[in-house]
């Protein structure tokens, strides 16, 4: 019997950041999403930061998730930490129109900062179990979201309902931005060389990312 073949899989660390207008539900997504635990209090976040780790796809992904302040007095830390985010839950409340609103201007920032138009971002329609107090249309956000070409879902921290699944969605995209980077890198290493023997490659590749630690 020929003996079992191992596909190195690296394991992959990402910064993720939670944005989007105070009191939407930023920090119960993300206690629900990290420790399954529900919030009914509001304490205004000034920035608290998570670190969690999940297998997306059967790969290893370890999220470093900033979870940032909504109220205007605390935005001063945005453009740092849009710098440093490789993935954005840009969250709102279906509750609030005004809330929907003010995400535009958030991935405007997003962009301008990167200077990029293709980054992960995923929007949260959050609060959904308050279906009676709906002030966004669903159609609406719909539209937003083939608008930017990034995912679309209503979720309830309350509930835990469509918690997980913004954070995978994001994490994919980042793995195929990661993945799709790699490639480009490969490429300016070795201009010339068009076909690499793939154990040197896989090798090349651990070194760089070799640092994730299990948590
Ligand atoms: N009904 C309902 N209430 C929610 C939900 N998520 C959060 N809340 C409530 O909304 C309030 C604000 O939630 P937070 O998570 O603190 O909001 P935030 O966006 O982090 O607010 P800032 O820290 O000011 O940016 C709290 O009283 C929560 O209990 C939800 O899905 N449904």
């Amino acid at each position: 019997m020929p003996p079992p073949k191992f596909s190195y899989q690296p394991c992959r660390e990402f910064n993720v950041v939670v944005l989007g207008p105070g009191g939407v539900g930023k920090s119960c997504l993300t206690a629900q999403f990290v420790h399954n635990e529900w919030i009914e209090s509001y304490d205004p976040t000034i920035e608290d930061s998570y670190r969690t780790q999940m297998s997306v796809d059967g790969r290893q992904v370890v999220l470093e998730i900033l979870d940032t302040a909504g109220t205007e007095q605390f935005v001063a830390m945005r453009d740092l930490y849009m710098k440093t985010g490789q993935g954005f839950l840009l969250v709102f409340s279906i509750a609030s129109r005004t809330s929907f609103e003010e995400l535009e201007m958030l991935r405007d920032d997003i962009i301008r900062i990167k200077d990029d138009e293709d980054i992960p971002i995923v929007i949260v329609g959050n609060k959904a179990d308050l279906e009676d107090q709906r002030s966004v249309d669903r159609a609406k956000a719909f539209s937003l979201s083939q608008r930017w070409n990034a995912p679309y879902y209503e979720a309830s921290a309350r509930t835990r309902t469509n918690v997980d699944e913004p954070f995978v969605d994001l994490c994919r995209q980042m793995l195929r931005r990661d993945d799709t980077h790699d490639d480009l890198r490969d490429d300016l290493y070795y201009p010339h060389q068009r076909v690499e023997d793939p154990a040197a490659k896989r090798r090349r590749r651990k070194k760089r990312k070799d640092k994730c630690s299990i948590l």
